[in-house]
């Protein structure tokens, strides 16, 4: 009997054959290796809505963060969930087993789809560099971060906010001098973040509250409607087979003339010819002796050109941190803002006791400066404030779950031990190499014993006597929220992003009051690539959150 060799078997078959035959093959090697990884299937969890789908609908189609908050309730800080085909992932708000997964980034590294993504949109940025290259270019970065730079930043950021006020007033005056307008806060607070951040990080004039055109605007907005998420089983489905195949095949499909990877590597290259353009510009002026500015990339260059050459940064490097930077940068601070200013909206209340706070502060600064700016020390010092954008950052986390993968086996340990069905209970959790685990931040934000009884409530008095500041034991960059991440890939911009977030709010509420419009009907918070203000029940409408605002009295004519 004739044996047929695969080469000859290849030119008959058709290309449907082919594709199911190689999708068989994955098939089975996906199983297998789930096979022989250590299981999970003890951990309590929810049941599968889908027999295909697992719970991934549940995560993908509720409201952001929803279903993680209620299963929590249920199960506790560690319980399973359900992905394609009956894949089993971890999810943990436990802080000692986040501490763990997120300290130990060689062990536990971002999800293969999220990794290629980044990568091929912004190069070998932070997020994707192995861990010596993201140790070397976050040893150069993180200066440029710190209070004493940010100190210099506060005039680019009080210019944009002070523009985005003038460009408001204009608009609810209108022709018509009218007294309050409904506008779309989220258009406004993207656009002067969008500025603030453009500006500051390399002086780039994105002139967004002008409505000026800027190439690299353009594509910056058309990535963030592009990201707005997994809308369709069809993408969800995309999505995570992606995330089975080896990494290899991922990356040859990633060159496919397919239009949405066309589009992604056109979006690279205007983005980063841009800021390579900018850099040489700013490389040419040091070469010249001259002083420079105090940009991010200009300090990054300077604290570059210290470093010992092994340890440099290449100007690959730089330019896909820059460009990383501004995208990670202005939207997750825009949507923050939005949702603050909601909750200023549902509470005037609090709108009115903050807006005493900052009149106050801009009283005293005009007594003892003449200038009625608030000085950089003093932001600190407005408790209000603070406690405003910590309840913000804790019941609206715009990055609302993040996603890791253990490329080796290890042991998660827990500050609680895990209770079984069967009456035992587990202090760690053994998970093999392949094993998905997703920190649950919106969960870990709402733990009763790190935030009280009432961790449903947007309560800003709870930060008021800074008691939540004071427990050991916990994660996070600021006030033991992890909503800024934590470990080596913490957001290297958290104190940035609260610089800009109180300026734009001290301005605002001086000027303006917010409220809930006529026929308001709520708003959604839909899982994006971050957690997005969306009208509920049209998602086509994009990223938008409507409120109804007015001059102040006295403002009227400043
Ligand atoms: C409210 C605003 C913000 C939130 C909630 C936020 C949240 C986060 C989180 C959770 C991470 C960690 C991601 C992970 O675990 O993989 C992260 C990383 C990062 N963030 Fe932010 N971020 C914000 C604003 C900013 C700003 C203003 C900048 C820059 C100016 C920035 C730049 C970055 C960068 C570059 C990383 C990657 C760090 C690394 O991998 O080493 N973020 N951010």
């Amino acid at each position: 009997m004739r044996t047929w060799t695969l080469l000859e078997i290849i030119p008959q078959a058709s290309f449907l054959q082919l594709t199911v035959a190689f999708a068989t093959v994955c098939c089975f090697h996906v199983l297998y290796a789930r096979h022989k990884r250590i299981s999970i299937s003890y951990v309590p969890g929810p049941e599968k809505s889908d027999p295909f789908f697992g719970n991934l609908t549940d995560l993908y189609f509720k409201e952001a963060g929803e279903s993680q908050i209620r299963w929590q309730e249920e199960y506790g800080q560690v319980f399973k969930v359900y992905g394609l085909l009956g894949e089993e992932y971890l999810m943990i708000s436990d802080p000692k087993a986040i501490q763990h997964v997120y300290t130990n980034s060689h062990s536990f590294v971002l999800q293969k789809h999220t990794r290629n993504l980044l990568r091929m949109l912004f190069g070998p940025t932070l997020g994707v560099a192995d861990v010596d290259d993201h140790r070397r270019q976050r040893r150069v970065m993180q200066p440029a971060f710190g209070f004493s730079h940010l100190r210099n930043l506060l005039p680019v950021f009080i210019r944009h906010t002070q523009k985005l006020v003038q460009v408001l007033k204009q608009e609810i005056a209108g022709d018509s001098d009218r007294q309050s307008l409904k506008i779309d806060v989220y258009d406004y607070t993207s656009r002067v973040t969008l500025d603030i951040t453009g500006d500051a990080a390399f002086e780039h004039q994105f002139g967004a509250l002008d409505n000026k055109q800027d190439k690299l605007k353009a594509v910056m907005r058309k990535l963030e409607a592009q990201s707005l998420g997994n809308d369709s089983k069809y993408q969800l489905f995309a999505t995570f087979v992606a995330e089975l195949l080896p990494e290899t095949i991922t990356q040859m499909i990633h060159q496919l003339p397919i239009k949405k990877y066309k589009y992604i590597s056109q979006t690279r290259d205007t983005i980063t010819g841009i800021a390579a353009e900018v850099m040489a510009e700013k490389q040419d002026e040091m070469k010249k002796g001259l002083e420079g500015g105090k940009d991010l990339m200009s300090l990054l260059l300077r604290a570059n050109a210290r470093e010992d050459p092994q340890r440099r940064m290449s100007d690959e490097e730089i330019t896909s941190g820059i460009t990383t930077i501004t995208f990670a940068g202005y939207t997750t601070t825009a949507s923050t803002l939005a949702f603050a200013l909601w909750e200023l909206a549902k509470n005037p209340e609090i709108q009115g006791r903050l807006r005493e706070e900052i009149l106050q502060a801009k009283r005293d600064a005009l007594k003892s400066t003449s200038i009625d700016e608030i000085p950089f020390s003093h932001y600190e010092k407005m408790p209000l404030l603070t406690a405003l954008i910590k309840e913000t950052l804790r019941i609206h986390p715009v990055v609302f779950t993040r996603a890791r993968q253990a490329v080796e086996d290890e042991v998660i340990p827990l500050s609680e031990p895990l209770k079984l069905p069967s009456g035992n209970s587990m202090t760690e959790i053994p998970v093999s190499k392949g094993q998905n685990v997703w920190i649950n931040i919106s969960g870990y934000n709402r733990l009763p014993r790190v935030f009280g009884n009432n961790v449903h409530d947007f309560d800003i008095d709870r930060w008021l006597d800074n008691k939540l500041d004071d427990i050991p034991g916990l994660v996070g960059v600021y006030s033991n929220l992890i909503s800024f991440g934590h470990g080596p890939h913490a957001c290297i911009g958290w104190r940035f992003s609260l610089l800009e977030a109180q300026t734009v709010i001290v301005e605002l509420l001086s000027n303006f009051e917010f409220r809930l419009p006529e026929n308001y009907k709520g708003v959604r918070r839909t899982g994006a690539a971050t957690m997005i203000p969306t009208i509920p029940g049209d998602r086509g409408a994009g990223t938008r959150l409507d409120l109804e605002i007015s001059t102040l009295p006295d403002c009227k004519h400043s």
